[in-house]
């Protein structure tokens, strides 16, 4: 294990105005790791993602690799990260295997043509998430669970080291959901990515091999082993009245 963790947050204060939604966070992930991130709604989970992609102002210090994100320009754009909304919309009727394509963007230079390996890529990545039939059709006229699958591909074309993912399977079914779950434990495995993810899916949760949970709707949030037992507290902990009356 190296000196640098992936990812580094130290005293992190965010939120808006007089609402502050994360105060004074600590998170240390030390090599590659899934992280799962639960809490309930309005608990400020999708904010931590707007602090670590450089959209609001924070105090504290985030480190991905060593490199103060303060430093970096566009986050999101440099390869350290990348990001997936919750809800991503595009106004305009492209084809599938073009909208994963542009996934690339880092690797190809400004106005000139994907390439062949670029288009074999992005074939790959739709294959993965199991959305390959999809690739001639026009994006804007898919279902909200397939637009999810294409956003996924997408993104994982985008090879940055630290992965956002806000609710990935939130639209999906049941079968695709687990896929999914199961294609990010991949990424990091394999591909020695770390992937944080924001979800509210516990039951998914409860079937993978390990990584982290961070409950964002806990007094003192701090990354926990994602275990069975954890994921079991940290349910009973969110379904719980005086859990609620902590949050809001
Ligand atoms: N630009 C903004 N100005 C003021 N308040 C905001 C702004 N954006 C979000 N909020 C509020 O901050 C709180 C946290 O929002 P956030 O999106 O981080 O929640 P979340 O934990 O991701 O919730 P959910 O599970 O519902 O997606 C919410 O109450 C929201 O209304």
């Amino acid at each position: 294990m190296s000196d640098i963790s992936v990812l580094h947050i130290e005293q992190l204060i965010a939120g808006y105005g007089q609402r502050v939604l994360l105060r004074n966070l600590f998170l240390s992930v030390p090599e590659p790791a899934f992280v799962a991130i639960v809490g309930h709604n309005g608990c400020g989970k999708t904010t931590l993602f707007r602090a670590l992609t450089g959209r609001i102002p924070y105090e504290g210090t985030i480190q991905v690799l060593g490199q103060d994100l303060r430093t970096v320009r566009q986050p999101a754009n440099s390869g350290l990260l990348a990001y997936l909304p919750q809800r991503g919309s595009v106004e305009f009727s492209i084809s599938v295997r073009e909208l994963v394509v542009m996934g690339r963007f880092r690797h190809h230079r400004f106005l000139s043509a994907y390439s062949p390996t670029d288009y074999a890529l992005a074939d790959a990545a739709l294959t993965q998430v199991g959305a390959a039939h999809l690739a001639t059709r026009d994006f804007t006229l898919l279902s909200g669970g397939e637009q999810q699958l294409v956003w996924l591909a997408q993104l994982s074309l985008q090879d940055a080291a630290l992965y956002l993912l806000d609710e990935p399977t939130q639209q999906l079914d049941v079968y695709y959901r687990r896929r999914v779950f199961d294609l990010l434990q991949s990424w990091v495995q394999e591909q020695r990515k770390t992937v944080l993810c924001i979800t509210h899916d516990l039951d998914n949760l409860l079937a993978l091999p390990g990584g982290y949970l961070l409950n964002l709707s806990a007094p003192a949030p701090q990354l926990e082993p994602l275990t069975p037992a954890t994921v079991r507290a940290a349910r009973e902990y969110l379904e719980s009245e005086e859990s609620l009356k902590v949050t809001t």
